[in-house]
């Protein structure tokens, strides 16, 4: 029997795991996502979707390393499978290049990624303004079909969804047993944590259809990534800047630094062009505290604020958020609500 009413906010990419997470492996917890944007609205939507990521600094590197592990396995099995095109999971092979050499040549994730390996000569002549170039096969995850096949897959737990905005979680703690927090940059007000910012991301739509491996300059602010049905060519990093309008000086910015790296893309046509605020924060929070509800315990789970890495890091700090619902209810099951 579901005795449990579990109530996740969010319905991103980080929201919409967890909901799965839960909903699949622990029988007596009846879930129900509220969120006031669902898929194509989200942040995860535009996304590129790319797999990989920077270190956090206050993070154990274990974690990190598991959160990356966890989300590739997930992902892989779907690219392999005959979900992968409903599903809009890809393997996508390219190079991340450097102007300067890095300290840290081969990055946490480099083991879980397929195929890391530095470019050889050759390889980098393409890039003359570059010192240093790594090449590898990792995965891009396109929410805008990711989200509605997790949707699906949640329904099909018997999962509910709800489409509301949340104001206190005082008040929704009154219908629910567990409320896991996946509300993203939501979470500055929701909870009132300051420690959460915008990071605004800018990204052209291209159709060039030439292209098939990716490109991403080490300082993060150039990467083009050939996908299903067009190129994302990006990308701004404005902290602090909650302009969700497109602004064409860093479209022309954009257009002006991918063609250096890949001057073909000038022949390409420009489909759309799309803005999203990264969910800021110094590190990302996945952890869990209990609410005092009329008398009653509500356990409030958090996990959000992962920054530019959400969906490289999604299914891992997912398993994380499940791991701390099933462990505090095993600890302290709820009372009933009156
Ligand atoms: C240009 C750009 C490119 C990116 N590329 C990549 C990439 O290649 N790889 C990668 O891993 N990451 C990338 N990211 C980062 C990634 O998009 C985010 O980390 C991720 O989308 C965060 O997911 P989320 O589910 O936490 O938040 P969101 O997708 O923003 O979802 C938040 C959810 O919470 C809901 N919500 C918030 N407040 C409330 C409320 N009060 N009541 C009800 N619902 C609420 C919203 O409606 C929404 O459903 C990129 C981001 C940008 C902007
Ligand atoms: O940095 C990248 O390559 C893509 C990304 O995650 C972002 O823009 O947030």
């Amino acid at each position: 029997m579901k005795n449990v009413k579990v109530a996740v906010v969010g319905a991103g990419v980080v929201g919409l795991s967890t909901a799965v997470c839960i909903a699949e492996v622990l029988p007596y917890c009846s879930v129900t996502i509220i969120a006031d944007k669902f898929s194509p609205d989200t942040t995860s939507d535009g996304a590129a979707g790319i797999l990989f990521a920077s270190e956090f600094p206050d993070i154990p590197l274990e974690r990190q390393q598991h959160w990356f592990k966890d989300t590739f396995d997930h992902l892989y099995t779907i690219a392999v499978s005959s979900q992968a095109s409903e599903a809009g999971v890809l393997l996508s092979s390219g190079y991340q290049i450097f102007k300067e050499i890095p300290s840290d040549k081969t990055p946490f994730w480099s083991k879980y990624v397929l195929g890391f390996r530095p470019m050889t000569d050759r390889e980098m002549k393409r890039f003359p303004d570059h010192k240093f170039g790594q090449a590898f096969t990792t995965i891009k995850c396109e929410c805008s079909s990711y989200l509605p096949w997790l949707e699906k897959r949640l329904r099909k737990a018997g999962g509910q969804i709800i489409r509301e905005t949340v104001k206190d979680f005082q008040q929704l703690g009154r219908s629910y047993d567990v409320i896991v927090n996946c509300s993203g940059l939501g979470s500055r007000s929701l909870v009132g944590d300051a420690e959460v910012y915008p990071v605004r991301g800018q990204v052209l739509k291209v159709h060039a259809p030439w292209l098939k491996n990716f490109i991403r300059d080490g300082d993060g602010k150039t990467y083009i990534y050939p996908g299903s049905s067009y190129v994302t060519a990006g990308g701004t990093r404005q902290a602090d800047d909650w302009c969700l309008e497109v602004n064409k000086m860093d479209s022309e910015g954009i257009l002006e630094r991918c063609s250096r790296l890949e001057p073909s893309l000038h022949g390409g046509q420009i489909l759309g062009e799309w803005v999203g605020l990264r969910p800021g924060r110094k590190n990302p929070r996945v952890e869990r505290e209990w609410m005092q509800v009329k008398g009653r315990q509500v356990l409030l789970v958090h996990n959000y604020g992962h920054g530019g890495w959400g969906i490289t890091l999604s299914w891992g700090t997912a398993l994380d958020a499940l791991g701390l619902v099933r462990q505090s209810l095993h600890e302290r099951p709820p009372k009933a609500r009156l």
